[in-house]
């Protein structure tokens, strides 16, 4: 089911036709869907019913309040990496106690802020890290929740930079010194041991990785449990991966499933989930508006208004996400060509697409899709450009949930030197 869907030759989200928006709120804009990401948290949360679970979901994804709060009336934890997103969760109206903390550099301001607040637990990527959060609860007299995030050194099978379980990758603790860092935190002052966790990459679009990850962690869980050290909670992390092109993750409900499968010796484990991408990116899609068509030698160009510094996965990871006219032409009113759709920016990475067969013309909108998740989060003020709405849907309800950035707001901060 798709909550973007053309009727008659107009692309619309959910009962909300996309031009109507554009002219309102102007371009480039993204655009959500609230029912797409109830949807999403609902089949994590319908599917892991058979274990005790919670999802946290993973704020980088899409930070914006009013999803975040969304997500939060619906019983959402959440998966943070600074002090900004623990913020923003408690902007939101989200339960603290429901959000675990990632991040292999968490500061001492943040995690004082997350342990003053309450949170569910620490997930330690690093043995100082331990010890930092040890002498902070030490000082303020609190027991801090840790999990251990363990690197199983299992490859994710996914595009490198967004790879995270491998040994040489930077993140959590390598699985080989794990029982040596429990018997550590048995020991130090101000922890509680609740958990473990992995997070081995993402956008996996097959389940044996995570298997794979999640065999190595029970066997460790086992060792635990022969040392006296036990946990109550097992997170998995995130990474379900989304079809952009022709991808076929498999669905949120088989993931669970399987996961669940191994699970059955251990009822009373409390299972986490850390979804970002499954749940948010085809909540959204990046509408933007084609400024100019340019033709170079047999290289045809669409230039767009918007740039790498709103959506950088394109540029960052040439990744693929599908672009469609907004308003759909009747067969033979405009020639089809192979374009590149390019932004403003002055980079020749900056571009949304490569090699589409379209038949397009100066002004028309074009929609992105699957850009609900790490694509306004991405974006950035690169060339001096104000970063742009977000719009959120809601049936035939259009709210407008971040406002297009002042070109004033561009140097707000900013001063002169006195002569
Ligand atoms: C620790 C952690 N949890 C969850 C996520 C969310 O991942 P995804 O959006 O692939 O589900 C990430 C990002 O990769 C992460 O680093
Ligand atoms: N930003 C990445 C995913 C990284 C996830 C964070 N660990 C993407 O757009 O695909």
């Amino acid at each position: 089911m798709d909550y973007f869907n053309y009727r008659s030759e107009h692309l619309y989200a959910e009962d909300v036709n996309i031009n109507d928006i554009a002219t309102r709120y102007g371009t480039p804009c993204y655009i959500y869907s609230r029912a797409t990401f109830e949807r999403h948290y609902n089949a994590f949360v319908d599917a892991a019913k058979a274990h005790k679970n919670l999802v946290c979901y993973a704020v980088k994804a899409n930070s914006n309040i009013a999803v975040l709060n969304i997500l939060a009336k619906l019983g959402s934890g959440f998966d943070i990496v600074s002090q900004g997103e623990l913020s923003r969760v408690v902007a939101a109206g989200g339960d603290v106690n429901k959000v675990v903390f990632s991040g292999v550099a968490k500061t001492k301001q943040e995690i004082t802020y997350a342990l003053e607040l309450g949170i569910k637990c620490f997930n330690v990527e690093s043995i100082a890290e331990l010890h930092r959060i040890s002498e902070i609860a030490a000082e303020l007299e609190l027991i801090a929740p840790i999990s251990i995030r363990v690197n199983p050194d299992i490859d994710a099978k996914t595009h490198p930079y967004i790879s995270t379980g491998l040994k040489e990758n930077k993140f959590g603790i390598d699985i080989n010194q794990a029982i040596e860092v429990y018997k550590t935190a048995s020991k130090l002052p101000g922890l509680s041991i609740q958990g473990i966790d992995f997070h081995i990459g993402s956008q996996l679009t097959e389940v044996t990785p995570f298997l794979a990850a999640l065999d190595k962690i029970l066997l460790l869980i086992e060792e635990l449990n022969q040392l006296g050290i036990k946990i109550t909670h097992l997170d998995v992390g995130g990474g379900l991966g989304v079809p952009y092109q022709e991808e076929e993750p498999p669905h949120p409900s088989l993931y669970v499933d399987k996961i669940n499968d191994k699970l059955a010796h251990l009822p009373n484990l409390e299972l986490i989930f850390e979804p970002g991408r499954a749940i948010a990116a085809n909540a959204g899609i990046l509408v933007t508006k084609i400024e100019y068509l340019k033709q170079n030698q047999d290289k045809h160009f669409a230039i767009v208004d918007a740039g790498m510094n709103d959506l950088l996965r394109p540029s960052l990871y040439q990744a693929w996400q599908n672009i469609i006219p907004v308003t759909l032409k009747a067969e033979n009113t405009a020639k089809s060509y192979n374009y590149d759709i390019v932004g403003p920016v002055c980079e020749t990475g900056d571009f949304l697409g490569k090699d589409r067969d379209l038949a397009l013309s100066q002004n028309e909108l074009l929609a992105v899709r699957s850009a609900g998740a790490y694509g306004f989060t991405m974006s950035s003020n690169y060339n001096s450009r104000p970063r742009i709405c977000e719009i959120m849907v809601d049936g035939n309800q259009v709210h407008e949930i971040r406002q297009r950035e002042t070109i004033e707001q561009l140097y707000q901060g900013e001063c002169l030197l006195p002569c």
